[in-house]
């Protein structure tokens, strides 16, 4: 079997006059937790449509566990888990009857994976589905998926609208337990200190564009905070090699630099600074410095 779970091949997407995605190359190796990472609209939903046969690309293809997007069997499908932020279940059911639908319908259906998921939340069985919280309706979405024993869990932005209490149990349940011991997942969110925790590889896409993919750390060493000392007057930002942000706090330059390396010191030293020193930058900070770059803002009056 390919060793990649995901591969797309220059997918591209168009609605209407828009570029969704373009010109997409992503592999995705089995076994590994992939954030995907990408302002609103970077075409993030919009990949996962294709990737789940939801959606026809407009150019290129896509394949997920070696099949091609757009020709997924029933049995295709039942290997691949997918959550979305919504939560989508059927309102009127009781979990139960719920529970016991799925069982019938996934025939690697693991009860002791969606007993322990289940267990970090107080859904009782005999509750309706539109009875629980925002937050409990996620929990049960998460132990059903993991429960038809999946080789892939797509997450598209599971604990939107969370608090931070069903958020720490529904990482718990994905990270710490044994129900998803040995499957892929490609965890889609846009807060950072979730896929710092979650993410063994980060991809980054940018205007439906793949702007990085690697270790979390690595697109940390990409992007250093410069410090200089400047006594006359800062050099003109916009002549400054990759700079992502610029803030003056008490007198001295603070520089956020995207792959720029020590040559950026001596940028700011032919500029006139005294003193320059750089730091390093946590994900959080790297990541929306590197998105806030390229959003869209309004045009200047
Ligand atoms: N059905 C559609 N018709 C027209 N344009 C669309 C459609 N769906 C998405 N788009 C556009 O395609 C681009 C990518 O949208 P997509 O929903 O994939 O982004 P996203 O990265 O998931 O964003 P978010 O983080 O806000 O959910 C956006 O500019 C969006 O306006």
């Amino acid at each position: 079997m390919d060793a990649d779970v995901i591969r797309t091949y220059a997918l591209g997407k168009r609605y209407g006059g828009k570029q969704a995605l373009d010109r997409l190359d992503l592999a995705l190796p089995a076994g590994q937790v992939h954030a995907v990472v990408g302002a609103n609209g970077a075409g993030k939903s919009t990949l996962f449509r294709i990737l789940l046969g939801f959606l026809a690309p407009s150019e290129g293809r896509a394949t997920i566990l070696g099949r091609d997007c757009d020709r997924l069997r029933p049995q295709d499908r039942a290997r691949i888990g997918f959550v979305n932020e919504e939560h989508t279940l059927p309102a009127w059911m009781r979990v139960r009857q719920l529970v016991a639908m799925q069982h019938r319908h996934y025939p690697r259906w693991r009860q002791p994976a969606y007993d322990e998921v289940i267990g970090h939340y107080h859904v009782h069985d005999a509750q309706r589905v539109g009875q629980l919280s925002r937050g409990e309706r996620a929990g049960l979405n998460l132990a059903m998926a993991l429960a038809q024993s999946p080789e892939l869990l797509i997450l598209d932005e599971p604990t939107l609208g969370l608090d931070v209490v069903a958020k720490r149990a529904f990482l718990e349940a994905l990270l710490h337990g044994n129900a998803a011991r040995g499957c892929t997942v490609v965890y889609c969110s846009h807060q950072m200190e979730e896929v710092e925790r979650v993410a063994d590889n980060l991809v980054i896409l940018e205007g439906g564009r793949l702007r990085h993919t690697g270790a979390p750390d690595d697109f940390c060493e990409r992007v250093w905070h410069w410090i200089a000392d400047i006594p006359f007057r800062a050099p003109d930002p916009a002549t400054l090699p990759g700079l992502l942000q610029h803030q003056q706090i008490d007198g001295l330059h603070h520089y956020l630099v995207f792959d720029q390396g020590e040559a950026f010191g001596s940028v700011l030293r032919l500029a006139g600074a005294r003193r320059v020193q750089h730091a390093a930058v946590g994900l959080d900070r790297a990541v929306n410095a590197f998105l806030s770059t390229h959003h869209a803002a309004p045009a200047a009056a």
